[in-house]
């Protein structure tokens, strides 16, 4: 336990491990020898009605890198980077929770380990000039269109009647001849697409943050406390091996609620007699959750819904929005064919040794059964039942009945992924699919 002194108040006690006292701060900044480029922020994260309790600024001054990594033991938090600030004033006795900011740590491997040990969370991970207006400008941009999930791991969902699942959406691919294909995988037109360079931009700043190749975004926007998305494992199929999954949280500006979701990491465990272990991370503004290959394995991840109040108000109005980024090793052609990580064929040049080259021919062909299989979605969709029954359904009709084992070969490994700790990645998966899913669909696109 540490104290340290602000103006106004007269001692301020932190309970942490790793809090440090501004003044010991800065005695050691200085005597590391250390400039004014990096800043670390104290703030207050709740609102409070005590004007003693606005939030407030404490800047710390870092420049080399690796003194940067010896003073950032003492300054980043492990796990949860909220902390619960007492402080006492006459009789009173106020609780507040405070979140540490931390700028420009983006660069340095992060202290803070998450899940299985590979995963942490970055702060204040872009730059000014990305962050600003980011939100503002995809929010207004993008067409969003509401998706319903029907992989297996939502098996007890039906069509149409799962509202709560239902999350704003847009993909984007970039900068290969053949798109990379969305992970789990899936044929959603790039409809929404809206002018892609900011998010561009970002992918870009994060590659270099991360130095892991990233070529594929999700976005999606949590309107407020009821949009949630449930535990699941990240589907892996079409994933770089061993690369990370990492979500960006922006919030809308004009919210006037600033407490941030919560990422929810739950370690899988067959062993229902044991109490769960359970980490939850504050998805602040501006942060990146870095989701390791193991902690996607051993640890399922959600962000349930919300219900914390402002005084006797349920604070349902705050948006989030996130950029999933990932790097996506199976490719689709022109023709719907696929090859790569997550295919039967694992390059470009053995798919066309056993299809032969995209023609336009090929094209029409693709489009033909795509137009087709996706009229009998529909129709079956209206007559409701199992997602993944109704798939294989509309793929028969659409003349692909060949391709139904493998389907369900795909879906049922699925299945195995989101609730095995112990997933054999390579008896599963190694084969590869010919397939597609087609579970993901949009319901409609309704502006914004
Ligand atoms: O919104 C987020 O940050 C998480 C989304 C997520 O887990 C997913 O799309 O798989
Ligand atoms: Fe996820």
């Amino acid at each position: 336990m540490l104290t340290f002194f602000k103006k106004r108040v007269k001692k301020t006690t932190i309970h942490s491990d790793f809090a440090l006292s501004y003044r010991e701060l800065k005695k050691r900044e200085h005597s590391l020898g250390l400039h004014n480029t990096h800043e670390v922020r104290l703030q207050t994260a709740t609102a409070s009605k005590s004007p003693r309790f606005q939030p407030r600024l404490l800047p710390i001054v870092m420049k080399s890198k690796d003194k940067l990594l010896q003073l950032s033991g003492e300054i980043v938090l492990p796990h949860h980077s909220i902390l619960s600030l007492k402080e006492r004033s006459g009789r009173e006795k106020f609780v507040r929770t405070v979140v540490y900011h931390i700028t420009a740590l983006a660069h340095m491997e992060a202290q803070n380990q998450l899940a299985a040990g590979d995963s942490h969370i970055l702060q204040n991970v872009l730059p000014e000039e990305l962050e600003q207006n980011t939100f503002n400008l995809l929010r207004n941009e993008c067409g969003w269109g509401s998706m319903l999930m029907k992989g297996n791991e939502v098996r007890s969902l039906r069509i149409n009647d799962s509202p709560d699942d239902e999350r704003y959406l847009v993909w984007f691919a970039f900068k290969h001849p053949c798109p990379p294909m969305e992970p789990h995988p899936c044929t959603v037109d790039l409809l929404f697409s809206p002018d892609p360079s900011q998010v561009d931009r970002i992918r870009i700043h994060l590659e270099k943050v991360l130095r892991q190749p990233l070529n594929h975004a999700l976005i999606q926007v949590y309107r407020d406390g009821s949009d949630n998305i449930g535990e699941h494992t990240d589907k892996t199929l079409d994933i770089c091996k061993g690369s990370s999954i990492v979500n960006l949280s922006l919030y809308n500006p004009d919210n006037t609620w600033k407490e941030p979701r919560i990422m929810k990491l739950r370690k899988k465990s067959t062993d229902k007699t044991k109490p769960s272990v359970v980490e939850n991370v504050p998805l602040t503004h501006n942060s990146l959750f870095v989701l390791g290959w193991e902690s996607n394995r051993k640890w399922l991840h959600a962000i349930n819904k919300e219900g914390r109040t402002i005084g006797t108000k349920i604070a349902y109005k705050y948006e989030r929005l996130s950029i999933t980024f990932r790097h996506i090793s199976t490719y689709i052609r022109m023709d719907g064919r696929i090859f790569g990580q997550g295919g039967t064929c694992k390059t470009a040049e053995e798919l066309e040794e056993k299809h032969g080259k995209v023609t336009p021919h090929s094209i029409e062909e693709h489009e033909q059964h795509t137009r087709s299989v996706g009229e009998s979605l529909k129709d079956l969709k209206e007559r409701g039942g199992e997602s993944s029954v109704i798939m294989m359904e509309a793929e028969k009709k659409g003349g692909a009945g060949e391709a139904v084992e493998d389907t369900r070969r795909m879906f049922d490994a699925f299945g195995k992924e989101n609730f095995s700790s112990e997933f054999d990645w390579d008896s599963y998966y190694g084969a590869g699919f010919d397939v597609i899913d087609k579970g993901y669909s949009i319901l409609h696109a309704n502006g914004h």
